[in-house]
């Protein structure tokens, strides 16, 4: 099972419960504005305590209130690209690469740095300012960056928003490269289930808690 994950979590106002059992290498939530996609990837990558319930990826327990196992955020090793992808502007992309790759712990390496700048073709990126960058070129980076700190797992928040038809179709098709060649699963957001249809081997929809 890649994903298992089974939580109830409060985040101001809001009750957010979720269940997903997927054995797809790459499973999406999808759902509207505000039903708590991005607060189930918080609380995934450690960054956010669910109320009760459990959290298992490739059958490692990274929480559990029951047994109650709580994984420090550096310790799940998650690759989280933001929705709004968070580059340090002040390092140029090869400088932002670079950032990923420390992270890295040198016995979990798996990944070679230029194996990932071909897969997301970001070679001709290098020297350049994150501030220059388009749309798609600036989640291509933040994607490699969290690949190269040899994550157990990749969370993508929204990849393809605000994508205009070419960008998004790119980027789908680097994305079901990464999907189909590293050993990696994906749990991926998106407000649209039409966008992840042809990434996606299961997908959740998240509705409205009742209570919430
Ligand atoms: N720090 C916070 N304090 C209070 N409420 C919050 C906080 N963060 C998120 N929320 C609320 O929790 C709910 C879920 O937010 P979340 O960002 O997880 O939704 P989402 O489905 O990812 O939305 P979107 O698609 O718009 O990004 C929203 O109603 C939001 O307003």
């Amino acid at each position: 099972m890649f994903f298992d994950i089974d939580i109830t979590m409060r985040v101001g106002e809001r009750l957010i419960e979720t269940a997903i059992a997927s054995d797809a290498k790459l499973t999406a939530i999808v759902g509207p504005s505000g039903v708590g996609k991005t607060s189930v990837l918080n609380a995934v990558s450690g960054l956010l305590q669910p109320r009760s319930g459990h959290i298992r990826i490739e059958c490692r327990t990274l929480f559990d209130s029951f047994a109650g196992v709580n994984v420090s955020p550096e310790h799940r090793c998650a690759g989280y690209v933001f929705q709004d992808a968070r580059l340090f502007p002040h390092r140029r992309v090869s400088a932002n690469l670079a950032y990923g790759e420390k992270l890295a712990r040198t016995n979990d390496r798996w990944i070679d740095r230029n194996e990932i700048i071909g897969l997301l073709e970001i070679g001709d990126l290098l020297g350049r300012w994150p501030a220059t960058l388009s749309g798609g070129e600036v989640r291509r980076v933040a994607i490699a960056r969290a690949l190269l700190a040899a994550p157990r797992f990749l969370l993508l928040d929204e990849p393809l928003v605000s994508l205009d038809p070419g960008r998004a179709e790119r980027l789908i098709a680097l994305i079901e490269n990464i999907r189909d060649t590293l050993e990696v699963p994906i749990l991926l957001v998106s407000h649209s289930a039409q966008e992840v249809e042809r990434l996606a081997g299961h997908v959740i929809e998240l509705a409205r808690a009742s209570g919430s």
